[in-house]
């Protein structure tokens, strides 16, 4: 069973206390609901990736432990076939002791994208919410962060991460909790929060903009990341049914509207640092991701259109300061 008890031991003493105590019932719950799904089959597999302290972690250009020198051939082979099970691997990629897991979107290009924008998270407690695999909170530790905490409510994105960490090495301080961003009690606690790819997926933006910055300390950093589309601060797309196939899509707004709405959030200091249209080198099919993906999201005649007519995605990333609360707006 997947423990959460490193999780207490090096949050124990922060500002998040409080938070603690209600912590249990929330997790306890969790594991029953998941009881009878892959979750008991995947927890075995975690169960057996027992490997030597790795010769080489880095954390800061790329994700990857283990020289692969350690293992043998079987032993390397093994450790594929182990992690094969969590297929399909989306976030990435990874390099676990010589096992190269080309995962369907290249999460580097995004960080290396947001890192030279953001303040330095050298000593920071780090929040990203919809960490998936949670491949950014191993790059954000690399960053120098004091504490790293994902949420995320998938459990197989969970086992993921359980497993990269298994493989890791148990004391760095990066934690995942199954949680969605609503189960969050207001913690005001928290340097940097991080909201990638999540927007889209919730059915009030303005709402989560608020979550996001209740997780805040004042003065503490929010990055956004979302899909957007071109026009002025009235401009939002919802679209009508699907979008690039997804059926989870509500608000696509401008990078305009979304900077007001954070203004209305009574964030400071807003600014767009990147505006990228994903590349089809960007998000494919893998060996890890045998599934569809970007390509077949599109409309095979023009790529800058999604198979429903649509924009072809486009991501923006925004920063912006928590200040403090304007009474009139809550
Ligand atoms: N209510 C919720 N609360 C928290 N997370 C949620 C919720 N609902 C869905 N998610 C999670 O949000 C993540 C969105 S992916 C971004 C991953 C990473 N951040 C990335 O930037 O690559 C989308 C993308 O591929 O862009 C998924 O892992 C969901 O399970």
């Amino acid at each position: 069973m997947i423990s959460f008890s490193s999780f207490y031991k090096q949050i124990s003493d922060s500002s998040l206390q409080h938070w603690l105590e209600t912590l249990p019932s929330i997790l306890g719950q969790w594991q029953r609901e998941h009881k009878h799904g892959s979750l008991p089959k995947w927890e075995k597999v975690l169960n057996k990736l027992h490997y030597p302290e790795a010769d080489i972690i880095d954390f800061k250009t790329s994700v990857k432990i283990g020289s692969g020198e350690q293992l043998s051939d079987g032993e390397r082979e093994k450790l594929e076939n182990l992690l094969a099970i969590f297929k399909p691997w989306r976030k990435g990629p990874y390099s676990l002791h010589g096992v190269e897991i080309d995962t369907e979107w290249r999460s580097d290009w995004k960080w290396e994208r947001v890192v030279p924008h953001i303040s330095p998270l050298q000593n920071r407690t780090v929040l990203d919410v919809g960490c998936g695999s949670g491949y950014h909170m191993w790059r954000m530790l690399g960053e120098g962060a004091k504490h790293v905490v994902g949420i995320d409510p998938s459990p197989l994105f969970m086992c993921q991460f359980e497993a990269v960490k298994r493989i890791a090495g148990n004391d760095h301080p990066v934690h995942f909790l199954p949680l969605g961003i609503e189960e969050l009690p207001a913690l005001d606690a928290f340097d940097t929060v991080f909201s990638m790819g999540v927007l889209y997926h919730r059915r009030s933006p303005i709402d989560h903009i608020y979550q996001l910055r209740d997780q805040l300390r004042t003065g503490g950093e929010l990055v956004l990341e979302t899909l957007v589309i071109d026009g002025d601060e009235n401009t939002v797309l919802v679209p009508k049914d699907r979008y690039g196939k997804m059926n989870n899509v509500w608000f696509l707004p401008s990078v305009d509207a979304l900077m007001l709405w954070l203004k209305k959030c009574d964030f400071t200091d807003i600014r767009c640092v990147d505006v990228d249209v994903t590349s089809l080198a960007e998000q494919r099919s893998t060996q890890w991701m045998p599934n569809e993906s970007l390509v077949d999201y599109l409309d095979p005649n023009d790529v800058s259109l999604t198979v429903e007519g649509y924009p072809a995605p486009k991501r923006a990333t925004i920063i912006a300061t928590k200040n403090q609360p304007n009474k009139d707006l809550i």
